[in-house]
């Protein structure tokens, strides 16, 4: 008998754009190719105010990239519901590969995610922010995994979405380059404010870069906990930031 999965899904229509991604994710179930059901996600619900930056994290397989296309509308068989902050308004996505086409120079790449009206859009400032202005004519092979990244933060930015959906974006970087990358994610961010959702599993980029993050439990994910940052962006400093982290880890044990 074929199993009862609930297809359920509710993919309400905000009315304007200041509004808040709201997410009430109350059961995901996948059934595994030998019909073996995984029930992934309990309870996953949270509200993500509107120009802020979200971070989820938890225990490897705990539904975290599920989460993160339930938002973003590649996997409607779940139950409960997202309100996303502009129905009409673009979504963005970086994953951890950067998905360029390698046939394409770094700004066709980037002018190919425009819509036909702005096509033409003068990107010489976002170019500029994301160090890429002597890379426009490249071609992804020429790219270190690095620069890539880059390059798909910039297309993320250049359609101005009203929401950025980030899975794990810097991860297998070494350090420094991650700390940089990290950097400028918060520089364009700022230059072009969205509402930003991003999975990590790493502790202190969330301390570096959310406002909120909401900390996931084991398979099937319930919510946690949620910590909230105040301090500003410009304040955090290293030592900042690994006494919140520190801070954080006693509050979540496990979490380091
Ligand atoms: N298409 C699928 N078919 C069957 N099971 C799936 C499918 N996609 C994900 N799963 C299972 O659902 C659970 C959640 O997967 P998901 O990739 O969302 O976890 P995650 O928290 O992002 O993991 P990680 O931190 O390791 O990237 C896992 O047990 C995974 O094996």
């Amino acid at each position: 008998m074929a199993p009862n999965l609930r297809h359920e899904t509710n993919i309400t229509a905000p009315t304007n754009a200041s509004r808040p991604l709201r997410v009430s994710i109350t059961g995901k179930t996948f059934e595994g190719a030998d019909g073996v059901l995984v029930h992934a996600i309990e309870d996953i619900a949270f509200e993500a105010p509107a120009g802020s930056f979200t971070t989820l994290i938890g225990p490897s397989g705990c539904g975290k990239t599920t989460a993160l296309r339930i938002v973003l509308g590649l996997d409607r068989h779940f139950e409960g519901g997202v309100s996303r902050p502009d129905p009409d308004g673009r979504i963005a996505a970086v994953f951890q590969e950067p998905r360029l086409l390698p046939w394409r120079t770094v700004e066709q790449n980037i002018r190919l995610a425009l819509s036909a009206a702005v096509e033409g859009e003068n990107l010489d400032d976002l170019f500029a922010i994301v160090g890429l202005s002597e890379m426009r004519g490249r071609f992804p092979t020429e790219l270190s995994l690095g620069l890539a990244r880059r390059v798909a933060l910039a297309r993320a930015f250049a359609i101005r979405p009203s929401l950025l959906l980030l899975d794990e974006p810097f991860v297998s970087l070494d350090e420094m380059t991650a700390t940089r990358l990290r950097r400028l994610l918060i520089e364009v961010w700022s230059a072009r404010r969205t509402t930003a959702l991003m999975v990590t599993h790493n502790l202190r980029e969330a301390v570096h870069l959310s406002d909120r993050i909401i900390f996931l439990t084991e398979r099937p994910s319930t919510v946690r906990g949620v910590h909230v940052i105040d301090q500003p962006r410009n304040e955090r400093d290293a030592e900042w930031r690994e006494a919140e982290t520190r801070r954080i880890a006693d509050k979540f044990s496990g979490v380091l």
